[in-house]
């Protein structure tokens, strides 16, 4: 008699965050509900037990809920940052980091943290800590690693004849505006347009994805009369792009490369600064998004929001991010592993 294997659980790590914001209480939330609709996925929760305030949990997903414990410097309160629980945030991370590096965990989800906390703490590092994407780059020994954010949007939405999924990926991340102009290179942007293709494939199982990618100034720069960069810089990286294969098209003007009517055939867009890129993405999908780390070794997504501390601990945080993320998380080893949902 032949035996059905049944597919190894997915094994999903979130480290719940800062312990003062809503992180905590979004991981709970978003972990029982995401482990009740998919019965082949085991979940750890990495937090203190006394911020994470488990409730009952049903038989059916208890055995599939792990909590791996870790304990706060100090008590935490809702709403108020404490530097000395900073080492708390980025021992969870840790933990997380290298459960996925050293294969016990299929994946790894976040909570959201409070960099500016992270920083006060001046933890002896060298560098200002700007965010997970930064910190996961170099927990992995990955020199350039892409953020991108996605959501699904309805059909009837923005007017859409059907449901489509949004992906904004950016060429540079966390950094002052000032400094955006000098950071952009050919380089950069041709990695970035690679990193996107190839993550597309393999993780969101694309075949060929078409990309479109944002000029970095007005009018994508008014054919050199409001900025040179793209003539110097972003057309030639599209250019080799496109010599290696890959569908990208561009540069677009920032402000009219997001139409809704593209949403059908364009599998990702590339902005070339933070909020170039997150601010229509936000404006069209905040509480439901899904931040993802591309051209890591690992898989790693996260909430599209922050750490709220204006609403922690007041039962008012919706999970949907979280839940999201999860979901995300899960599918993307599932296509990775090259096994059906
Ligand atoms: N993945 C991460 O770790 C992220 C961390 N942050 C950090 O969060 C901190 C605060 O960022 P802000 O810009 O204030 O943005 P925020 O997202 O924390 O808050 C903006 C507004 O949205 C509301 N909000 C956010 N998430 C919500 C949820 N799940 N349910 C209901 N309402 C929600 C908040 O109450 C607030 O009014 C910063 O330190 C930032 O660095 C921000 C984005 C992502
Ligand atoms: N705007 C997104 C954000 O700040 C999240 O950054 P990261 O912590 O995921 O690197």
């Amino acid at each position: 008699m032949q035996m059905i294997q049944h597919p190894a659980p997915v094994n999903l790590v979130i480290s719940s965050g800062e312990p003062a914001g809503i992180g905590p209480e979004v991981s709970v939330a978003a972990a029982l509900s995401f482990l009740g609709e998919q019965p082949d996925a085991h979940v750890t929760l990495v937090g203190d037990p006394q911020v994470l305030q488990l409730p009952h949990i049903a038989d059916a997903i208890a055995h599939r809920l792990t909590i791996d414990a870790v304990k706060l410097a100090a008590p935490s309160i809702s709403g108020q940052l404490n530097p000395v629980n900073a080492r708390y945030v980025l021992d969870m991370l840790d933990i997380a980091i290298d459960g996925c590096l050293e294969g016990r965990f299929d994946a790894m989800v976040t909570a959201p943290l409070q960099k500016s906390v992270i920083n006060d703490a001046k933890l002896g590092a060298d560098a200002i800590f700007t965010g997970h994407t930064e910190y996961l780059a170099k927990r992995c020994g990955v020199k350039h690693v892409v953020m991108m954010l996605c959501a699904d949007l309805p059909q009837g939405f923005l007017g859409l004849n059907k449901a489509a999924t949004l992906r904004v990926a950016l060429v540079t991340i966390h950094l002052p505006l000032r400094a955006v102009a000098s950071a952009i290179t050919q380089e950069l942007i041709l990695e970035t347009i690679q990193i996107v293709n190839q993550d597309l494939r393999h993780y969101f199982a694309i075949e060929n994805p078409a990309i479109r990618i944002a000029g970095l100034n007005p009018h994508a720069g008014e054919g050199g009369y409001l900025g040179s960069e793209e003539i110097e810089i972003i057309a030639p990286a599209i250019e080799m792009a496109r010599g290696m294969g890959i569908d990208v098209k561009g540069p677009y003007p920032g402000d009219t490369m997001f139409d809704a009517h593209s949403l059908g055939h364009v599998d990702a867009f590339i902005a070339m600064y933070h909020d170039q890129g997150l601010a229509p993405f936000k404006f069209v999908s905040f509480g439901d998004g899904v931040n993802v780390t591309l051209g890591l070794p690992i898989i790693r997504t996260s909430v599209d929001h922050g750490t709220a501390l204006d609403i922690a601990g007041k039962g008012s945080a919706d999970p949907g991010s979280m839940l999201e993320a999860l979901r995300l998380a899960y599918q993307m080893a599932v296509n990775r592993k090259g096994l059906q949902p």
